[in-house]
């Protein structure tokens, strides 16, 4: 649907140049909701606006629905941008008209007739919940609002992709939380392909089920969001998943196992249905070692349950890794993590 072939982007500000997109690779599937995190210049915005072709990559190639949009000329640019909505962190309403006539702008714009604009930007306000407010100007507007009449304007000339720029950033979490409801729909009613840039993990844990992890113009990480909350490899994802999961150990247990310095402990990861089988029951049931539970915690993702456990394991070193080989096999991810990595102060 979008796929983005070895992308570069150089920006030229007072003969500096600023290299914000490093070779960019990825694929957005049909029907994904697909986050694009990272922290603030980091490269987001230049990639989303790549995709509409706001911005032309100075290398590589973006393609969607297959096409390559640099070999576009002008009217077929035009025609294609017409498939892909968009809406932004603070919303880009003209606020000399009013929630209808900003609805219609695209309609307009593509020359509908006045009975075709009144019928379609009623229904999308219906959508979004707004039939009342058509006659209101934006400033008379809540936050959310704002946002609900960006998406209906987004959605009015029948897109098949809705690029989504930091579009909860500027929302309390209650509206946060109804706008990605909205988008959620859009994608399971409308059969809309979703791509979203935030810096908050908890809008990707909330809706996405692909995710990309960018750092200084590069994509560092990317997959399934349950892959990656499971296993997050780099060390900003890690960060990143921190602020949404608890997967360490509390300061108190750090402090009682400080004394066993070097010792090893376990991380263990259970993902969909290894969750929710007695796997530990039964490797502490066949073994002779013993299991010292230090941290456990459950999150659901993508309707899917995610488990974290850290244990301490002591016994016959054979025994211990025949344990550890029949978790693996069951599915669980087992991580060996030395004690002083959870002790923050010892660094
Ligand atoms: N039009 C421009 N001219 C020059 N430099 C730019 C331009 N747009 C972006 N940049 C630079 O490119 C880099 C990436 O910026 P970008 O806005 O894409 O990052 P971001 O991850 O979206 O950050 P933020 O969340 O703060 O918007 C930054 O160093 C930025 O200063």
């Amino acid at each position: 649907m979008i796929e983005l072939r070895d992308v570069y982007k150089t920006f030229t500000r007072k003969e500096m140049q600023i290299d914000a997109l490093k070779g960019i690779n990825l694929k957005v599937e049909k029907g994904d909701i697909f986050g694009v995190i990272g922290y603030s210049g980091a490269g987001k915005s230049t990639l989303i606006r790549l995709v509409n072709y706001l911005e032309r990559p100075t290398k590589g190639q973006v393609l969607v629905a297959g096409h390559d949009l640099g070999e576009y000329n002008d009217r077929e640019l035009r025609a294609a941008k017409k498939n892909i909505g968009m809406i932004f962190q603070h919303f880009n309403l003209l606020e000399s008209k009013k929630v209808f006539d900003n609805v219609a702008i695209p309609l307009v714009l593509l020359k509908k007739n006045k009975t075709e604009i009144r019928k379609r930007v009623e229904e999308l306000l219906e959508f979004v919940g707004l039939s009342d407010k058509a006659g209101s100007y934006p400033s008379e507007l809540s936050g959310g609002q704002k946002q609900r009449v960006g998406i209906a304007r987004a959605l009015a000339s029948n897109p098949s992709i809705l690029l989504c720029d930091e579009a909860t950033s500027a929302l309390d979490p209650q509206t946060t939380q109804s706008i990605l409801q909205l988008l959620k729909r859009i994608n399971a009613e409308y059969n809309i392909t979703v791509m979203i840039i935030t810096h908050e993990m908890s809008v990707i844990q909330e809706i996405c089920n692909k995710v990309a992890v960018m750092e200084e113009g590069r994509i560092i990480e990317q997959g399934s969001v349950l892959d990656v909350f499971g296993h997050p490899k780099h060390e900003t994802t890690q960060n990143f998943v921190k602020t949404v999961i608890q997967n360490s150990l509390t300061p108190s247990v750090q402090k009682s196992i400080k004394a066993e310095h070097g010792k090893l402990l376990y991380k263990l990861n259970f993902i969909g249905e290894s969750a929710s089988e007695p796997i530990l029951y039964e490797m502490i049931r066949s073994s002779d070692i013993k299991v010292n539970i230090l941290f456990a915690n459950t999150t659901e993702i993508q309707e899917m349950t995610l488990g974290t456990v850290i244990i301490q394991l002591n016994g016959d070193q054979t025994e211990i890794n025949n344990a550890i080989a029949f978790l693996k096999r069951n599915g669980v991810g087992v991580e060996e993590v030395e004690s002083y990595v959870f002790d923050h102060s010892n660094r």
